[in-house]
């Protein structure tokens, strides 16, 4: 097992990544009181609750199992979680668990931050993208059918635990999905790992233990470290936002659940590519670079063809890196180094959307 902190302060947390983790020696100096309330969903529930609850002996553990999919991220179904507590009397020191993937985390960790007044949760993310993103950070909260994760709040776990075990039931897709935010680090931050993984993308897909375990490792290295040095976005942590504003357009005007994350982003980030060559940042060599990776990843590389320039520029409108009514962006000056940047040409913008709907 490896263990990776996230360094902020009194709420600093570990991830531990490795196979089998899910036990009581790992989970339960996590857990301050006897209440246990553990969100799942119904795909996740029948693989790994029995895991779960076996772990937590000694414990009063109760359960709720949401629907599964993007699109039952809402407020009206993340009230259940409220339900849930409240019906099973769950008191403000109770701890609450999120078994699945982003989606639960999402809505698990969200649910921590308001229920009376904030909890603490500990997040059990049992997918790629999960296990390299969405649990780490504090980033939690809901969709609006006008805008990706809309409602929500910063609101960190206690720990995170990474049982790289559990893949082995992911589906190719999904790992495609995680795959996109995997890459997404080396694009941002760090051109060796780029290297590393158009190197070893077979043995990824082939999900090869050690390959995984050494990309979630070091997507988890690079979170934390962006993390513990803007936590709540004001700078550089935009960064991890490459590709999510086209991204987060296409899965809100496909219907949230249509097009998966992962893949809404790597098509998104090579509509950021796309700008970045018009900008004269990226050289073509760079930019066929990033377009190899994706496809070697089993991933989109262009946008839905229904998609106009309307459609884009409405939705990204209410990115959450708006300022003043001003879009901000991320690009690529090279790979291994991402810019977060308002300063790009409305016409280039108009270029990009229009080439790469086409
Ligand atoms: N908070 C953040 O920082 C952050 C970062 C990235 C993405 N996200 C969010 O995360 C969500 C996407 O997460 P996701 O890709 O994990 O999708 P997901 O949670 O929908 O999970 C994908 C699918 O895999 C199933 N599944 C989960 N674990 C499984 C397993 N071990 N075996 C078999 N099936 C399994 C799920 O039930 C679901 O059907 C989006 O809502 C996105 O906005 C948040
Ligand atoms: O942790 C972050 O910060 C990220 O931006 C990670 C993204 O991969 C993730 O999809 C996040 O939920 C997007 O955040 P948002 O603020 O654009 O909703
Ligand atoms: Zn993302």
């Amino acid at each position: 097992m490896e263990t990776l902190y996230v360094e902020l302060g009194e709420r600093s947390y570990p991830i531990y990544i490795g196979s089998d983790l899910i036990r009581a020696d790992v989970l339960a100096q996590h857990i301050p009181s006897s209440q246990v309330m553990i969100v799942t969903n119904e795909t996740v529930a029948p693989l790994y609750l029995d895991t779960l609850l076996s772990s937590l002996p000694g414990f009063k553990v109760d359960v709720i199992r949401l629907p599964d999919g993007e699109a039952y991220k809402t407020l009206e179904h993340w009230t259940l979680i409220f339900d849930a507590l409240l019906s099973c009397r769950h008191n403000r020191t109770t701890t609450l668990i999120a078994l699945g993937g982003g989606v639960v985390g999402d809505m698990t960790g969200f649910a921590a931050a308001c229920y009376q007044r904030g909890v603490p949760f500990i997040q059990i993310p049992t997918t790629l993208l999960s296990q390299v993103d969405s649990s780490v950070g504090g980033k939690t909260g809901v969709n609006h059918p006008m805008g990706k994760n809309m409602i929500g709040a910063f609101h960190q776990p206690v720990a995170v635990i990474a049982d790289t075990q559990v893949l082995n039931t992911l589906p190719d897709k999904e790992l495609s999905a995680g795959l996109a935010e995997v890459i997404k680090y080396g694009l941002i931050y760090d051109p060796d790992f780029f290297d590393w993984l158009e190197h070893n993308m077979e043995a990824l897909r082939e999900k090869e233990p050690t390959a995984l375990a050494t990309a979630i490792y070091k997507s988890c290295r690079i979170k934390a470290d962006i993390v513990a040095q803007d936590e709540r976005e004001s700078g550089v942590r935009a960064l991890l936002n490459l590709g999510h504003t086209f991204g987060h357009a296409i899965e809100a005007h496909a219907g949230y659940g249509a097009w998966l994350h992962g893949e809404a982003v790597a098509a998104g980030t090579m509509m950021a590519v796309n700008l970045s060559l018009k900008e004269g940042w990226l050289s073509i060599a760079d930019a066929e670079r990033i377009e190899r990776i994706f496809v070697a990843a089993g991933l989109p590389v262009k946008p839905p063809r229904d998609m106009t320039e309307s459609h884009f520029r409405e939705l990204m409108a209410v990115d959450k890196k708006v300022v003043d009514g001003s879009l901000r962006l991320i690009l690529l000056e090279q790979i291994g180094r991402g810019v977060v940047t308002g300063s790009f040409s409305s016409e280039h913008l108009s270029a990009t959307i229009t080439e790469m709907t086409a």
